[in-house]
């Protein structure tokens, strides 16, 4: 049987995406370029998000309530920060310098670990660039399974101290990602005897995932410029460590864009499509975007987290019922992600199965949001 990591990179054997325009050298650009400016008015709304009447959870998991305020938070959020989860901040300054390193490094030698067309792993833009007219303002690092044979391209002498970092931080990553799915499912009365996949151990041993590094330049026009375009995360879940530099913005129904602030340690954990179909759309999965900065370099790091790549997600059966038929048709992981890789936004009403009576579009499944 094939490598749980060559199963999740095969998703985009059959959707390659060749994106012709130059990887860009962001230092060296002192005006924004006509190919970067998304100069539609609605594109970068960033100062409606500081009228946000509420703002995003926080949810420190050591509080005894904590499985409640996670359920509320997915239910009307889909996103919100953790603290006291366990992962040191020595780590956190490890992997932030580890990503640091990485991308300042000359475009030519990150060029060396360049991502193919069909493949999951390497330095590259967004997989999504492909859907839209304009080219965004960031770089990526994708690693799903090991990294070394990249690593080793960009840093020849010591590539073995950045996959260690890597190694170490992944593994903690994914402990508190089985710890999240459990509060998160236990909010919705979901018990070990529910999900057979998580192991017999229910700490989730044969979960896929991947790790994205995303390196946000400094920007010469940051209000016409967009960081990453919004969209969902293809996920169950996603982790992300962002750096002291705000720019991740989730979108709120009624409110608009809301910012994530940047929280000393702390991680933003966002609901993914995958999520969003296991739980009947009871938890929607969340539009989010980043923008950039005037001055200042921004860095995140999202380990997003899925489930074992053979394992077919469907709304699960203590959600559904006579009144609540099942929204969305089982898929695997892999079959999601080539599916978002043709549909983009839509992926989610592509996999729907029942349509609301009225007639009426589902706001959770993104297709009535403008979002591009
Ligand atoms: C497992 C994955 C999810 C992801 C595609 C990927 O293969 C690795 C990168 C992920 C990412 C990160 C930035 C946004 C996103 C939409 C993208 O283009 O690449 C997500 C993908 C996803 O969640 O669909
Ligand atoms: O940089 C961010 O804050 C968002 C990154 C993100 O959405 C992703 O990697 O999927
Ligand atoms: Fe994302």
């Amino acid at each position: 049987m094939p490598s749980r990591s060559v199963l999740l990179s095969e998703a985009f054997k059959s959707h390659p995406v060749h994106l012709h325009h130059k990887h860009a050298d962001f230092s060296s650009l002192q005006e924004l370029p006509d190919s970067y400016a998304w100069n539609q008015p609605d594109d970068h709304p960033s100062d409606r998000s500081i009228f946000a009447s509420k703002s995003i959870p926080v949810v420190d998991l050591n509080d005894p309530n904590a499985l409640k305020l996670i359920g509320h938070a997915c239910k009307t959020w889909g996103v919100f920060q953790v603290t006291n989860h366990g992962i040191s901040t020595e780590l956190l300054d490890d992997i932030e310098s580890a990503g640091r390193s990485l991308f300042s490094l000359p475009l030519q030698q990150k060029l060396k670990a360049a991502r193919s067309p069909d493949g999951v792993s390497g330095y590259g833009v967004a997989r999504i660039s492909s859907f839209f007219p304009k080219l965004m303002w960031s770089e990526g690092f994708t690693i799903v399974g090991s990294p070394v044979d990249h690593f080793r391209q960009l840093w020849p002498q010591d590539y073995s101290k950045f996959c260690d970092v890597i190694e170490e931080y992944e593994a903690e990553v994914k402990r508190l990602a089985g710890r999240l799915m459990w509060l998160m499912l236990g909010s919705l009365g979901i018990s070990r005897a529910d999900i057979k996949w998580a192991g017999p151990k229910g700490n989730f041993k044969g979960a896929s995932a991947a790790l994205q590094l995303n390196s946000y330049p400094a920007c010469p026009d940051p209000d016409r410029a967009m960081g990453l375009a919004a969209h969902t995360d293809s996920t169950l879940l996603t982790i992300l460590y962002q750096n002291s530099t705000s720019g991740l913005q989730v979108l709120r129904e009624g409110t608009g864009w809301v910012t994530v602030p940047p929280i000393h340690g702390a991680f933003v954990v966002n609901v993914g499509d995958l999520l969003h179909i296991l739980s009947n759309g009871l938890y929607p999965s969340v539009l989010h975007r980043a923008v950039v900065n005037r001055t200042r370099h921004r860095l995140s790091i999202a380990y997003l987290y899925g489930p074992p790549s053979s394992v077919k997600i469907s709304p699960l059966p203590r959600l559904v019922g006579p009144g609540q038929p099942p929204l969305y048709r089982p898929i695997t992981w892999t079959e999601y992600l080539g599916t978002k890789a043709k549909h983009f936004n839509k992926a989610l009403s592509s996999v729907r199965v029942f349509s609301p009576v009225n007639g009426l579009a589902d706001v959770t499944d993104h297709n009535t949001v403008k979002v591009n």
